[in-house]
């Protein structure tokens, strides 16, 4: 069995200091620490002065383009490839120093992983906790990821997607304090893809940091905390979605159904703080406002005496922000004049959407 580490990581500068303060102590309490890190191949720079710290309990989303030195990243967090300059620590410890304390706390589930195709399901299962020396109920585990129904077939007969369940399996044995998962979603079918989701929350309700790359923005973007965006080995965002959307300055367009408006019960939105422009055809009221106005706007519609029937917002997407800090693209507005990327309302915005190679 064989492990690639195909994929993602990030590093930090500054903390949110209310989950980064622990207990009035003041201690910043990072599962990851990088440090001015850079990592050379010869001539190639693959990572760039990096500085990125994750807190515990975070779920963190590490993107980028191809060659951005995502997996570079995270080979130097498992000491599988050693910096060229700065530190790495991990789970309080030193990544190099301590590799094997780290590993033991750490659960990856690499991209490209190699089943041992004659084992069975359930053999992986307990192969992983007597890695990990830990006691567990493999059934139990296969259940959780849902393949217990194949536990005692060769694992060489699984399909893609029932092989990453059984990665995922082996990396959640032992409960980690960390977890590394390399595009999770990959091969997964769209319920495996949402028990994904709910697992890698379930493991941040327990306590557990996760932190995971993909190219899947849908799916980072429902259950990421916050993102960071690798570019030509350097970091060039890491924030919250909502943080990165502020960052770029865009502005959400609300559209309002009514049961009439007039031209002066549309004058009152204008003149609210943080609207720049409203229009009515009588049936709709478009209003471009900041996100945090969207209420006040309802409410001055309200209070004119016009009856809201349904209301829609459009706001930039992960894609949008991935495309203006990973391509450079122009601005996002959050009008739909952004990137040229797709957007949608807030129900549907860039649902499992790929990113652009
Ligand atoms: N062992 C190596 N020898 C030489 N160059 C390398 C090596 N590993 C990575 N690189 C180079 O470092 C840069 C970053 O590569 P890395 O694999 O970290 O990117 P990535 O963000 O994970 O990309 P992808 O999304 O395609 O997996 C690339 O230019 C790559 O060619």
């Amino acid at each position: 069995m064989h492990a690639s580490y195909g994929n993602v990581c990030r590093l930090p500068h500054e903390l949110p200091k209310s989950k980064a303060e622990t207990g009035g102590s003041g201690r910043y309490m990072a599962a990851i620490e990088l440090d001015g890190v850079t990592k050379r191949y010869g001539d190639v720079t693959a990572v760039r002065d990096l500085n990125l710290a994750v807190e515990e309990g975070e779920v963190f989303g590490f993107l980028g383009p191809n060659g951005a030195g995502k997996s570079t990243t995270i080979n130097m967090l498992l000491d599988f490839v050693r910096p060229t300059s700065g530190t790495v620590r991990v789970l309080s410890r030193d990544a190099q120093a301590e590799s094997v304390a780290v590993r033991r706390r750490t659960g990856v589930l690499p991209e490209g992983y190699d089943v041992y195709e004659r084992l069975s399901g359930r053999k992986h299962i307990e192969f992983a906790m007597r890695s990990k020396e830990v006691d567990g109920d493999a059934e139990a585990m296969l259940e959780r990821v849902g393949i217990a129904d194949a536990a005692d077939r060769r694992a060489g007969g699984y399909s893609k997607g029932m092989r990453q369940r059984l990665v995922l399996g082996m990396a959640l044995v032992g409960d980690p304090d960390l977890l590394i998962l390399d595009e999770p979603s990959s091969g997964l079918d769209p319920a495996g893809a949402k028990e994904m989701r709910e697992i890698v929350r379930s493991e941040a309700d327990r306590g557990a940091t996760v932190f995971f790359s993909s190219h899947v923005l849908g799916q980072v973007e429902s259950v990421c905390d916050r993102v960071g965006i690798m570019r030509e080995g350097e970091l060039v965002a890491e924030d919250s979605i909502e943080g990165l959307r502020e960052a770029v300055g865009g502005e959400e367009q609300l559209v309002v159904t009514v049961d009439a408006a007039s031209e002066e019960d549309v004058e009152a939105v204008r003149a609210l703080a943080g609207v720049s422009s409203a229009a009515t055809d009588g049936g709709t009221v478009t209003v471009s406002c900041e996100s945090d106005a969207k209420t006040q706007v309802i409410g001055a519609l309200e209070d004119a005496g016009v009856t809201v029937k349904d209301f829609t917002t459009q706001e930039a997407s992960l894609e949008d922000l991935f495309l203006t800090y990973a391509e450079g693209a122009g601005a996002v507005t959050g009008t739909g004049t952004g990137a040229g990327a797709g957007r949608g309302d807030d129900s549907t915005a860039a649902a499992d959407t790929e990113v652009p190679e």
